[in-house]
């Protein structure tokens, strides 16, 4: 199979990089982080979460975020809603899309939204119907598609049963998220042919947490298996609060040193990228998890 020409970067850090911060992160420094995002060529941003504050403090006044923050044309702001009021206030925010997210495993179903598989399904049902009556369009997540914390190993049959459900809902693409970052290319490979044979692989899109330093190849491997979306967190940010373990998205400086030098063409700007991840981490105090932030330094 041909290697994509093209791929599409959907930048997460300003919902799963910071939603697992121990530290309070201001309305102001989420909307100048989405705003310096939005500078750097990236045409889809992942802005916030409309879940409850009590489970993700990190994530409450999303809509301040949503109002705060200077909207490029071509960008798209997503932001996560798993349950109907989630998406009203979405909707009321003026977000341009949403994402529901469910879990491969009943595990980790369970210890994030508080429900099992397939009531999660149920409650996305009315999240599917309203946002087709208004025209927005939804994202799909499953988690926990190469391992779960909980229940151990996760088969890509039990994968791709929820893709299907969730394509047949009305998502327009479903996101497969190696939450705790356990998996390896050939289990990548092999899972984006299970589900691929159900969901059309342009359909798809690889989510991969970088906890064993595994992230840069799956996305290898997948991208020869044709998947041409990848969610990534600028500076390497994040973690699933609810995924014991989890760390950060793969950085996205370095998904992207990686496509360009391979031809891959993204539309984003390496440097800006960079400066952007410094940026963030100077005012979290925190490392830079990218290592091609550190290595291109400051400018
Ligand atoms: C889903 C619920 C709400 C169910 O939680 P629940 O307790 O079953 O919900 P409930 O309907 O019983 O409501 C409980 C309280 O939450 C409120 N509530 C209810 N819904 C909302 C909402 N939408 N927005 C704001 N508030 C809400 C509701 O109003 C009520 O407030 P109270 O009466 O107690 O004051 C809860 O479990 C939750 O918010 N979980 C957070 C999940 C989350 O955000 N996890 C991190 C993102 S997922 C992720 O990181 C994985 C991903 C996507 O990145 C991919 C990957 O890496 O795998």
């Amino acid at each position: 199979m041909p290697l994509p020409r093209q791929v599409r970067l959907v930048e997460v850090g300003p919902r799963d990089g910071l939603q697992n911060e121990a530290t309070p992160v201001s309305v102001a420094q989420r909307i100048e982080l989405v705003d310096r995002l939005s500078a750097t060529g990236l045409s889809h941003i992942e802005a916030g979460a409309f879940v409850s504050p009590r489970w993700v403090p990190q994530m409450a006044d999303s809509a301040a975020v949503l109002a705060g923050i200077r909207r490029r044309p071509g960008v798209r702001y997503g932001v996560l809603t798993p349950n109907l009021q989630g998406l009203e206030a979405a909707l009321t925010a003026g977000a341009d899309e949403v994402a529901v997210f469910a879990s491969a495993s009943e595990g980790f179903s369970q210890r994030n939204i508080n429900c099992s598989i397939s009531e999660s399904l149920q409650r996305f049902a009315p999240v599917l119907e309203l946002a087709s009556e208004r025209g927005v369009a939804v994202r799909g997540y499953v988690s926990c598609v190469l391992g779960c914390p909980y229940d151990g190993a996760v088969a890509p049959e039990q994968v791709a049963a929820v893709a299907v459900d969730l394509q047949a809902m009305g998502c327009y693409e479903i996101s497969l998220g190696d939450t705790i970052g356990v998996g390896v290319p050939s289990a990548t490979r092999r899972l984006i042919e299970v589900v691929g044979e159900r969901v059309p692989r342009n359909r798809l899109a690889g989510h991969f947490h970088d906890t064993y330093g595994q992230a840069l190849v799956n996305i290898h491997a997948a991208l020869l298996e044709g998947v041409s979306v990848f969610d990534s967190s600028v500076a390497g940010l994040g973690g699933c609060p609810y995924a014991q373990g989890a760390s950060g998205n793969v950085a996205s400086e370095d998904v992207l040193y990686m496509l360009d030098g391979m031809g891959i063409s993204t539309g984003v700007d390496l440097r800006s990228l960079v400066a952007v991840g410094h940026w963030i981490c100077q005012q979290l105090g925190r490392e830079n998890g990218s290592r091609v932030g550190r290595a291109m330094g400051k400018q």
